[in-house]
């Protein structure tokens, strides 16, 4: 923990340093009373009591009483500021992290998971850490100054109330070994059901298209009540310790009147100091119990913190230069990639495609074809091997220098909830209103555009669902269109699509690509039969490259998966099977 602390305190020195300068100031104010307290008691029972010194300790306490008022605003104040300068501290460097991290992180892990970690996790911190931090800075200060002014009156009934605190340490730290196991459980729980929320939310097309209501409410049912259950299980660990370390610290004080009373009658104890530590050695205490439940605290919050370091340390792609390269040819040099180390999902590839040229990618599912275009845009870095656009290695260059190079159009277009208009404008934000009109006419954007009522800029929905897929798929070549970009990436983009919407799409698509390097995953073989080359990938290797006619005439994968095709396009699919079964 104390590790965490540090990490996070370098965040924001100047608020941390103020804040712990203010708890002391405030401690201070409250444990100097006590030492006047002390005195008044002494004073009293000594008779050396007079008037004009009661009456002076008595204008210091309310001095005293009156700063400690105006500390204690200063001290809230200047803990809040501390807190959410950290909070936002790492929510900013969690931010510019996120941006660095290469899209392979983000497909890693669970989308719920790391939404978790950015919102409740910071949050955690945010609602325990200023609470507790300055309480405990404060009573620890608080504590070692009562525990001197009694050692200084006696010390041997000081070492007695201080003798209940290595036994109330270690029912703490059993306390704490409990709560951290149980709290990982607790955050594993509530993100379990941020997850299954949000399958919930996002697959209720389907959970309702196949009758999975009950089934798929019944998942989130059982996170639910998981997360209600650890919850209480979190909640009452730590009470009974807690309690049980108060119960220790009133039977040390009651200890400690027992050896006052013995200290008495043998006379080595004066009838003052007998008072001063019954009315000051009970507030010893009253610091040590806010300490306990604190700590406790404290360390659950540990929990998040150590969550959003963890994500904050996730290795960032390495940055590269922002270089443009001097030409658009695309060139693999020996690649291998593996998603989880050991296992390579490509092998060796090698091949080059000369600038404004077309290469398709065939093969079988599984085969790398995904892969090959995630590594050309940088989505994640080679395992071994260099990928080259323009002779100049990706790797060398910014993320954000490879994106500008490149246009990507797949299948799956996810467009933000805004109007048509600037989703197409995104694909360059200084694009001119003509150049956007001129994108959404090329892409045939216009055609569907004007018959929606605030026409093109009417608005497309969360992810476009206000949308067919077709005329999502035009807004995203009208958006790419207008990118303009060298190199374009394409999930053969009309594989799913109905007869019409095909050929509106084939259209643009012959738009976006003149002139173009172009590297196209191919579902359809039909649809490639012009490309430059094609490269026949099986399980992460090239098997074949070469034209169609060339590939056909080899008698190899690529013409078998040609005449599988052939034969699938020839299918039908029998609108008569009711009657055939009469
Ligand atoms: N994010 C990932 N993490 C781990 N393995 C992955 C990931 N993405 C793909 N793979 C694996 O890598 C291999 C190649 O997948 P890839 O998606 O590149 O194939 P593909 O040829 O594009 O398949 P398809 O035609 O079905 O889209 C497969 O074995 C796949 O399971």
């Amino acid at each position: 923990m104390i590790k965490h602390l540090l990490y996070i305190f370098k965040t924001a020195p100047d608020e941390v340093r103020r804040s712990i300068l203010l708890e002391l100031l405030h401690s201070l104010f409250i444990a100097v009373p006590t030492g006047f307290l002390l005195l008044i008691i002494q004073d009293l029972f000594s008779g050396q009591a007079s008037p004009w010194r009661l009456t002076v300790y008595v204008m210091i306490l309310v001095v005293f009483l009156i700063g400690q008022l105006f500390v204690s605003v200063k001290t809230i104040i200047g803990s809040n500021t501390m807190t959410y300068a950290i909070s936002t501290h790492l929510r900013i460097r969690l931010g510019t992290h996120l941006q660095r991290l290469s899209m392979g992180t983000f497909k890693q892990r669970d989308p719920g998971d790391l939404a978790a970690v950015v919102l409740q996790d910071v949050a955690n911190f945010e609602l325990i850490f200023g609470h507790t931090i300055g309480n405990m800075a404060g009573g620890v200060f608080a504590t070692l100054i009562i525990s001197i002014f009694l050692f200084i009156t006696d010390w041997r009934l000081a070492l007695v109330l201080l003798a209940a605190l290595p036994l109330c340490w270690a029912m703490i730290q059993v306390s704490n070994y409990l709560v951290v196991r149980q709290g990982k459980k607790h955050v594993q729980a509530r993100n379990e059901t941020g997850a299954r929320f949000l399958e919930y939310v996002q697959g209720i097309r389907h959970i309702k298209s196949f009758g999975m209501t009950g089934s798929r409410f019944s998942t989130l049912e059982t996170a639910l009540n998981d997360f209600r259950k650890t919850s209480i299980r979190t909640e009452a660990i730590p009470g009974p310790f807690v309690m049980t370390a108060g119960i220790v610290l009133e039977l040390f004080f009651l200890l400690m009147l027992g050896m006052a009373v013995t200290f008495l009658s043998n006379g080595t104890l004066g009838i003052a100091t007998l008072i001063t530590f019954l009315i000051i050695g009970y507030r010893l205490y009253e610091p040590i119990k806010v300490l306990l439940v604190d700590y406790v605290v404290l360390r659950y919050m540990n929990i998040s913190l150590g969550r959003v370091i963890e994500l904050l340390k996730t290795r960032e792609q390495s940055a590269g230069e922002r270089l443009t390269p001097p030409r658009y040819d695309i060139s693999f040099d020996n690649v291998s990639f593996a998603y989880h180390p050991g296992k390579n999902v490509l092998e060796n590839i090698s091949f080059h495609v000369p600038e404004c040229s077309m290469l398709a990618l065939a093969g079988p599912s599984g085969s790398g074809k995904t892969t090959i275009t995630s590594l050309i845009a940088r989505f994640w870095d080679t395992t071994q091997g260099a990928i080259k656009i323009g002779g100049t290695d990706v790797k060398n260059m910014e993320p954000a220098a490879v994106y500008s190079c490149i246009s990507e159009v797949f299948q799956e277009v996810y467009l933000f909830d805004d109007s048509i208009y600037n989703n197409i404008r995104f694909g360059r934000m200084d694009a001119t209103e003509t150049e956007i009109l001129e994108a959404a006419e090329t892409a045939q954007v216009l055609d569907f555009a004007m018959e929606l009522p605030e026409g093109i800029h009417s608005m497309t929905g969360e992810g476009g669902n206000k949308l067919s897929g077709g005329q999502k798929q035009r807004i995203s070549i009208a958006r790419a269109l207008l990118k303009n970009a060298p190199v374009i990436l394409l999930d053969e983009a009309t594989a799913s699509l109905d007869p019409e919407n095909e050929i509106y799409i084939q259209e643009a698509i012959q738009q976006l690509v003149k002139g173009k390097t172009v590297i196209v995953i191919a579902h359809k073989l039909a649809t490639i039969k012009h490309a430059d080359m094609i490269l026949v990938l099986n399980n992460g290797t090239v098997e074949e490259r070469g034209t169609h006619e060339m590939l056909l005439a080899r008698g190899g994968l690529y013409s078998h998966l040609w005449e599988r095709q052939q034969a699938a396009d020839g299918w039908l699919i029998s609108g008569d099977s009711c009657l055939a079964q009469d």
